[in-house]
């Protein structure tokens, strides 16, 4: 075993022993993690010599309860990589808290994962995106953080990372770089880049707070952040890609000085938003993400990426 295992709290210790132990020895490290968004499953496809966890039966695993998560942990070889996949994450809306839903990603550095990978399927404010594309996260607002629920409330674990850590470089500009060779390299023209906004959920915002967060970001969540925050205390170099499933509705709800006759005459037809929506789009261009996260773990391997 290449860590000191007596340095760290037991029950990390418990699920690393877990995991390592039923790994071959090729996979007993790995240098990436990456976390499947909703409706992103199928990013895990590309992995080979995989040997697969289900959420259930791993100590300190929450399951995965939402739509469009397996709730698998795939190891595998990605690009002749060593890597770990979560297909499905947990989300602070499934009743976990934020250290409940980031705990894999302190086990991911445990086996030596230095570069973490987050997808997730967003809603899209910025009215230059599109429904489809997919957006390098620049960087976060996460309103988990500003309201009690940032994942590194209680104890410092000084094992993983110091008390107060700064949250300058989150989102690594070299790997956000790189990622921009691989799309280019995939023939991807619809790249954006752009800022993050992590709520709790499980409601989609009204359109006044749409508004609101359209003045401070680009794409809309309920999570990424919490994972982002302990990966960038625990020393991992984080990109985040949004993929935009849906542009999220932020015209004025109905006038009150409007009858509902003058309403219909206007055609007026009320917005929707539905998680069936979501998975669906991210079903549609899982491939291409797919295919983008399998040539950037190419280009890190090229460049001798640490
Ligand atoms: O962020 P991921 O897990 O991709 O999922 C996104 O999609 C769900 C809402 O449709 C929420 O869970 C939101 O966070
Ligand atoms: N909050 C939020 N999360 C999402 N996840 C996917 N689409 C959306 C959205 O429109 N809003």
């Amino acid at each position: 075993m290449s860590i000191d295992l007596s340095k760290f709290p037991d029950n990390y210790v418990n699920c690393y022993k877990y995991l390592y132990d039923k790994l071959p020895n090729e996979l007993k490290s790995v240098k990436m993690a990456i976390v499947c968004g909703s409706g992103l499953n199928n990013l895990a496809d590309k992995i080979k010599n995989t040997v697969t966890f289900d959420y259930k039966d791993i100590p300190g695993f929450a399951v995965s309860t939402v739509a469009g998560h397996r709730g698998k942990l795939v190891f595998g070889i990605l690009a002749n990589s060593p890597v770990v996949c979560m297909v499905g994450r947990f989300h602070f809306y499934e009743g976990h808290s934020a250290q409940k839903v980031s705990f894999p990603i302190r086990i991911f550095r445990m086996f030596g994962a230095k570069v973490l990978v987050l997808t997730n399927a967003a809603g899209g404010l910025n009215p230059n995106y599109n429904t489809g594309d997919l957006v390098i996260i620049r960087d976060h607002v996460s309103f988990l953080n500003f309201t009690g629920s940032n994942p590194l409330i209680g104890q410092n674990e000084s094992i993983f990372g110091e008390r107060f850590p700064p949250m300058l470089n989150v989102y690594n500009h070299h790997l956000r770089y790189l990622f921009t060779q691989a799309a280019a390299q995939c023939n991807y023209t619809n790249l954006k880049e752009g800022t993050y906004i992590c709520l709790s959920g499980p409601s989609y915002e009204t359109p006044a707070e749409a508004r609101f967060f359209s003045t401070i970001g680009d794409v809309v969540g309920m999570s990424t952040a919490p994972e982002a925050t302990v990966g960038n205390h625990c020393g991992m170099q984080v990109i985040g890609i949004s993929l935009v499933t849906n542009m999220v509705n932020q015209k004025p709800t109905l006038s009150s000085f409007k009858s509902p006759e003058e309403i219909a005459a206007q055609n007026y037809e009320a917005p929707t938003i539905s998680h069936a929506e979501v998975i669906e789009v991210g079903n549609q261009k899982a491939k291409i993400l797919e295919g983008i996260v399998e040539k950037f773990t190419e280009i890190l391997e090229q460049n001798n990426f640490e």
